[in-house]
């Protein structure tokens, strides 16, 4: 800016003039996407319009160029709006996630696809999966793992049923909140309904603020929110999207007992994700169950210094799957080095199965 303005009307006159610029920016923006979807649509008529590592690539650019007064991810929330609604100009996506309205993992799939995708909610983890194999949704998002509480062990199982892939990640901060009806008596509240995991995330909170209360688990915290509308006596723990849904008001913020608490979130689709410049993988292995197994199933990743991300055992369901891991790692499997790895696994293994390669999540 060269000269400064003086008063509130000139500031006013800049604003207005600015949005101009803004509104034929994004509409030159949105004819530009377009045209990729038309040249996309030529080349296979049966094309995915949505490019995850195309997204991550655009927003974590943004990121680097932006410098302030907005901070980056507050602006590269924005350009995910942008792209979303360019998207949808073509045909909006639709996003199945474990429901009910108002959940963490619908905000996580908000947050990941934008306001402009449909998301469509399911009463539970396999049916995500189920939604997107039948082709009734383009992609899923199911949580799987939670800073404070740790694996969710019904995401990991479905993966070894399913032919699904991973497209992507988000991660969410997990922020819970006390909240009541506007006929709960705040002085009496004898009983708190709230999801298993939730409990378990503000157990100290609880214990400090609300020894005597009966903790009722339920099958989400959004129907925790809902049952709550009704009783004068109950609270819920819940976030901001099952309160705003239900009409709560919030009697205590944050009440988690780890300010760091969060959440990860995995996008599933039929999709195979080309390199982004930082990705990560996801596999499952089985190994026979002898003195050793896991070592030599680690070792290839140390000797070529792939960086492990996480590791899980699950109990398998076959005599094959003696031990099953799940591995997630940095990098992308058509990198040479991880292809290598790959192989070097593969031959130790009873059987390997990589779920996906997908962007590290940007927001
Ligand atoms: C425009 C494209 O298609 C989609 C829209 C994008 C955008 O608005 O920037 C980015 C990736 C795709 O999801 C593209 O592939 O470049």
């Amino acid at each position: 800016m060269t000269d400064t303005p003086i008063n509130l009307d000139e500031l006013r006159e800049r604003i207005d003039h600015l949005d101009g610029d803004i509104l034929r920016l994004i509409s030159e923006r949105a004819e530009c996407a377009k045209q990729v979807a038309e040249i996309k649509t030529k080349a296979d008529p049966d094309t995915v319009f949505y490019r995850p590592e195309r997204e991550a690539q655009v927003l974590r650019r943004i990121m680097a160029l932006n410098k302030g007064p907005l901070d980056s991810e507050e602006m590269a929330r924005l350009f995910r709006e942008i792209m979303s609604a360019c998207l949808a100009l073509e045909r909006p996506i639709k996003v199945a996630y474990l429901g009910p309205e108002g959940t963490f993992t619908q905000q996580a799939a908000l947050k990941h696809f934008g306001e402009s995708a449909i998301s469509l909610p399911m009463a539970a983890i396999d049916e995500v999966f189920r939604e997107v194999e039948a082709g009734a949704a383009n992609y899923g998002v199911v949580p799987v793992e939670n800073s404070t509480e740790g694996v969710v062990n019904h995401t990991l199982d479905s993966f070894m049923d399913s032919s699904m892939r991973i497209c992507g990640e988000v991660v969410l901060r997990i922020h819970q909140h006390l909240l009541i009806s506007h006929n709960t008596r705040r002085d009496k509240v004898s009983r708190v309904y709230s999801h298993p995991q939730s409990f378990a995330q503000c157990r100290k909170w609880l214990d400090a603020h609300f020894p005597s209360a009966e903790r009722v688990p339920v099958a989400s915290n959004a129907e925790a929110a809902r049952l709550v509308k009704s009783e004068w006596h109950s609270a819920a723990i819940a976030g901001d999207m099952a309160a705003k849904l239900y009409d709560l008001e919030k009697i205590a913020e944050k009440i988690e007992d780890r300010p760091d608490n969060s959440t990860r979130f995995l996008i599933i689709g039929n999709q195979d994700v080309p390199m982004s410049g930082e990705d990560k993988t996801s596999i499952v292995v089985a190994m026979r169950n002898q003195p050793g197994a896991l070592h030599d199933l680690l070792e290839p990743f140390h000797r070529h210094q792939i960086d492990l991300t996480r590791l899980e055992t699950r109990p398998s369901r076959t005599g094959v799957w003696n031990y099953v891991f799940f591995i997630d790692f940095k990098g992308h499997c058509e990198d040479p080095v991880v292809e290598a790895v790959l192989e070097e696994v593969r031959l130790r293994a009873a059987e390997l199965k990589v779920l996906g390669s997908y962007p590290m999540g940007v927001l």
